[in-house]
């Protein structure tokens, strides 16, 4: 396994997570948006990265783009489900239960985000970032592929 799986791995399923977070919104009129949650994880992630002695503003770069991939793919499944209405969730998640599971993901993320410090600054992450993108993404479907491909860009500083 390539020395960025483990990161491109842990984003993969934050994204493939947003699904839950889609079915918990759907029907109830909660927008997909949540600025206030938003800064929650933000200031959350900031504050574990000082911790982790990872730069917080890198880190939390890094963090928006995993939130946009989030809102990414639960804006295509709303979109797909009102298109597709046999095709809606039966059943809705509790978005209280799923959030500490997107915080512990978060988690993973920093830890082997600084893990792979060193070798994220150096000269061959990004052919280590697409081999790891390449591995991840095969057992995805293309809205998650996008939002995987959304999660990564700023992986190499
Ligand atoms: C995942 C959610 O949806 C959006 C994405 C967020 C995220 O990726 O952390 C946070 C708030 C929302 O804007 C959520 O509401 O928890």
């Amino acid at each position: 396994e390539g020395a960025l799986d483990p990161l491109v791995g842990s984003a993969a399923e934050r994204v493939v997570l947003s699904d839950q977070v889609a079915a918990a919104k759907w029907g109830t009129g909660s927008p997909i948006e949540d600025p206030e949650r938003e800064q929650q994880v933000l200031d959350g992630v900031a504050a574990r990265a000082v911790e982790l002695g990872l730069d917080p503003e890198e880190a939390k770069r890094v963090f928006r783009d995993q939130i946009e991939a989030s809102k990414l793919v639960q804006r295509g499944l709303h979109a797909h489900w009102s298109a597709h209405p046999d095709e809606q969730p039966t059943e809705r998640p509790d978005l209280g239960e799923i959030r500490p599971e997107l915080d512990r993901l978060g988690e993973a993320i920093l830890v082997v985000l600084r893990d792979t410090d060193d070798l994220r600054e150096g000269a061959s992450c990004p052919g280590l970032l697409v081999s790891a993108y390449a591995h991840s993404a095969h057992d995805l479907d293309a809205l998650h592929q996008t939002a995987l491909g959304r999660a990564v860009p700023l992986i190499c500083s």
